[in-house]
């Protein structure tokens, strides 16, 4: 069963410009069933052969999708509504990261350990079995991408369910996939919301449950994965600080706290939210990124010039457009944006838009800088010390990212090693390459994507032990 031959479909307008662009079946029961019983009849296939000849397939799996960049990132952009400029980095990421993990397939190996007597043991790399990868809509090609590279560099088959708001970029990688020669079966994607995420959660032959959203759904993922005794990775939400020392190149710090607050229409779960200036250059520093912010694109997503597309959906616009609204109430001052935004051009015009926000005066109990708002909403916080910023840096129950502008390179390592959070950029901000390790501390979840550390979440150690004497009798 290939789900994505069920939905061939040229769509001109992104979902998020208040069109219906496709229309899917969600999976049940039955086809989660079939998927699970495809899933491990291709992980017989594949879990035999050599690591070698399972990069061989990534790698043309990921040549392809290079090929195929263009048109996956204006999918993309359809899918999700972000730029296509945006669009084109997370293809990038993508093709990048399956390059990474078939390039580390023929390398992954166990060990060999000497014992007394002539005897030794040695430990196998093997896979997990059917794994089971359930995304969020803000990257949805790119999410499949960074769960099924490793997952089938190690050898797993999985089961992908994208989320329904962004049905569409991910049946482009499972087509690459079974044309680059995986067998049929070994990637596949079942659509549907928290019914069919449940039913793949649950099933008994699922060995592994990798999730990407918000941490409520994740207290559900882990409670579910609980009851089989299943290992699971979580990439969950956040509220990351961004510090910005006084002695720091103020030009690259404007840019980088756009960076971590804007990019997908401020839908990124490591983004950099609240913006901690120190306070001899707060006016500066907000003179500045008030101005930037206020030159920012917003339009067709499509168009090469475009910075911000519409966000995902109506309630979300909302929801986002409550959190200004309250932050107001609360006491914060709007430098620019927070409001809705109707494009002159009659075909945005259904488009869920708004224009991005600055907010200041805002203080720590705020609503707008406890709680993640998913949006293109910054808060600006000052600070007078160091030892200050950190503890209200830490003072959250999430730990995705975090970040740290200072020339002082004494300062920014002591900053990056006190910051509870998986991340930590220094004098930048949202740089995530595939060779580096990306997943959050506290509620922001365990487990990591991407790095070579990340074999060791989609793959499980045997002990050989191999006896070259004879038994010695005890009874
Ligand atoms: N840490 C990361 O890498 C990362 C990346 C992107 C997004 N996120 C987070 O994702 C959130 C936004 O995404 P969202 O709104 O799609 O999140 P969500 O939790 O609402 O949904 C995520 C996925 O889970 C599925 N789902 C929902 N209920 C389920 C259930 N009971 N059982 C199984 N599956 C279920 C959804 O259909 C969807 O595919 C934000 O909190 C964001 O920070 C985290």
């Amino acid at each position: 069963m290939s789900a994505w031959q069920l939905c061939e479909v040229t769509l001109p307008f992104p979902v998020s410009l208040g069109r219906v662009i496709a229309t899917v079946t969600c999976s049940g029961e039955k086809e989660v069933n079939l998927a699970v019983q495809d899933a491990k009849a291709a992980f017989k296939i594949w879990s035999k052969k050599s690591g070698l000849e399972r990069g061989q397939i990534l790698f043309e799996a990921a040549r392809m999708i290079r090929e195929r960049t263009e048109e996956i990132a204006i999918m993309e952009t359809i899918n999700n509504g972000k730029s296509i400029f945006e669009a084109r980095d997370d293809i990038k990421t993508s093709w990048q990261c399956l390059e990474f993990f078939a390039g580390l397939a023929g390398s992954m190996a166990g060990e060999h350990i000497q014992l007394p007597g002539g005897s030794f043991g040695y430990t196998r790399r093997e896979p997990l079995g059917v794994c089971v990868g359930i995304g969020a809509w803000n990257y949805p090609f790119q999410i499949a991408s960074w769960k099924s590279a490793p997952a089938l560099a190690c050898g797993n088959a999985m089961i992908f369910k994208p989320s329904p708001f962004t049905p569409l970029s991910v049946l482009l990688l499972a087509e690459i996939y079974t044309e680059a020669g995986v067998p049929p079966g070994l990637f596949n994607v079942v659509q549907g919301g928290a019914a069919t995420g449940q039913l793949l959660c649950q099933h008994h032959d699922v060995a592994k449950v990798s999730f990407t959203g918000s941490v409520p759904t994740g207290t559900k993922i882990i409670e579910m994965a609980a009851k089989g005794i299943k290992p699971v990775t979580l990439e969950l939400g956040g509220k990351s600080p961004l510090i910005i020392f006084s002695d720091c190149d103020l030009e690259n710090a404007v840019k980088g706290a756009l960076i971590a607050n804007f990019l997908t229409q401020g839908e990124v779960c490591c983004n950099g939210t609240r913006v901690f200036v120190q306070k001899e250059i707060l006016d500066k520093f907000t003179e500045q990124v008030v101005k930037a912010t206020q030159r920012i694109k917003i339009g067709d997503p499509l168009l090469e010039d475009t910075r911000m597309g519409p966000l995902i959906n109506r309630p979300h616009l909302e929801r986002v457009l409550g959190f200004v609204k309250q932050a107001k109430e609360q006491g914060a001052k709007v430098l620019c944006g927070g409001d809705l935004h109707v494009p002159r051009d009659p075909k945005l015009k259904g488009g869920y838009y708004m224009t991005p926000c600055v907010l200041t005066d805002c203080k720590d109990d705020m609503t707008c800088v406890k709680e993640e708002i998913f949006g293109p909403v910054m808060s600006i916080l000052s600070f007078d010390t160091e030892a200050e910023v950190l503890e209200r840096a830490n003072n959250t129950t999430f730990g995705l990212a975090s970040g740290v502008f200072t020339r002082d390179v004494q300062r920014a390592h002591r900053v990056a090693a006190e910051l509870q959070a998986g991340v930590c950029c220094i004098n930048n901000y949202n740089i995530n390459p595939v060779e580096l390790p990306f997943g959050g501390y506290k509620k922001s979840g365990f487990g990591r994507e991407n790095g070579r550390v990340t074999v060791e979440c989609y793959s499980q150690l045997k002990t050989v032990y191999v006896e070259m004497g004879d038994v010695e009798s005890v009874f």
